[in-house]
């Protein structure tokens, strides 16, 4: 399997509420190579979401395009080579763990898969033994991990995650954050994850897009270097933590806009413009 690159050139959407339009993506252009994995951070309600419901074919552009391997969100999306988690895992409760990962294959029309590839996807998220276990016999973080073993039922060319995590408390999202580097490292589908969390955007991420205020714009992008796997010793890592306080002066509105010149004028002035896969700088 191998990742599919993810574009989006000029897009623009906007909602009409009471007769009013809401534009909520202002001219957005963004590429995400294929394998990358790209971390989406923005303020509450500037449009993140309806990026990836975009990418998902759930809503359409108003002008500009986004392709997916170079085809239409839909077409890619119908072929099963999109995989998607939510921050509600949106289980089916009363199917067993085996029964909810399988079920991207029913929706697809496909043939069942082989047990020995379900079992695979359970024991790569962590949860040989809870084969026949209902969603209400887990816990909030397993019940995740279905959802990410289900993501990836169809072996996908691309991962799109909205707040897969946001649930969950501190430590659990830790694991989880490790969990997920493991799988993305194995299978290397393209991967595009929303989140409120500095830190899990940068600890998985090899590159930061920091969204305006709505309408949404690409305030920044930042890659991120730090060398995989990345371990529990990063967080510790003043480099790490110096890489999140710039994302937070760009996410506050006080400081935003000087942030934003300031990472605009460092990228004009740096000749790095893709993330190295080794190296402890960001
Ligand atoms: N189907 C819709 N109809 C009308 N307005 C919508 C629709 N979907 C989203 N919006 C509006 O678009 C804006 C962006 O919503 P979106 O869910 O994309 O934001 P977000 O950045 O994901 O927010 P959060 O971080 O709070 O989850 C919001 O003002 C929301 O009310």
């Amino acid at each position: 399997m191998q990742g599919l690159p993810l574009q989006f050139t000029n897009v623009s959407k906007a909602f009409s509420i009471k007769g009013k339009a809401l534009p909520v993506i202002d001219n957005l252009s963004l590429d995400c190579p294929a394998g990358s994995f790209t971390a989406l951070l923005g303020p509450s309600g500037c449009g993140k979401s309806t990026l990836l419901r975009l990418a998902l074919a759930l809503e359409s552009e108003d002008s500009g395009s986004l392709r997916i391997g170079g085809d239409s969100p839909r077409s890619i999306c119908r072929s099963g080579a999109v995989g998607v988690a939510f921050q509600d895992a949106a289980l089916l409760p009363w199917r067993s763990v085996e029964s909810n990962i399988r079920l991207p294959f029913e929706v697809l029309g496909r043939k069942r898969p082989d047990a020995a590839k379900i079992n695979g996807l359970i024991e790569l998220v962590g949860l040989k033994g809870f084969e026949k276990a209902r969603p209400g016999e887990l816990s909030g973080g397993m019940r995740q991990r279905v959802a990410i073993a289900r993501s990836l039922a169809t072996e996908p060319r691309v991962l799109l995650m909205d707040e897969p995590f946001g649930a969950l408390d501190l430590i659990l999202r830790r694991q989880m954050n490790l969990e997920l580097q493991r799988i993305w490292s194995a299978k290397r589908p393209t991967t595009l994850l929303i989140t409120h969390g500095i830190d899990e955007a940068v600890y998985l991420a090899d590159r930061v897009i920091v969204l305006s205020p709505r309408p949404a714009r690409v305030l920044a992008d930042i890659p991120v270097s730090f060398s995989r796997p990345r371990g529990a010793e990063l967080l510790r890592d003043p480099a790490f933590h110096h890489v999140c306080d710039r994302i937070a002066a760009l996410l506050d509105p006080e400081t935003s806009a000087a942030s934003a010149a300031a990472e605009t004028a460092a990228l004009e002035t740096s000749s790095v413009t893709a993330p190295a896969k080794t190296g402890t700088t960001a």
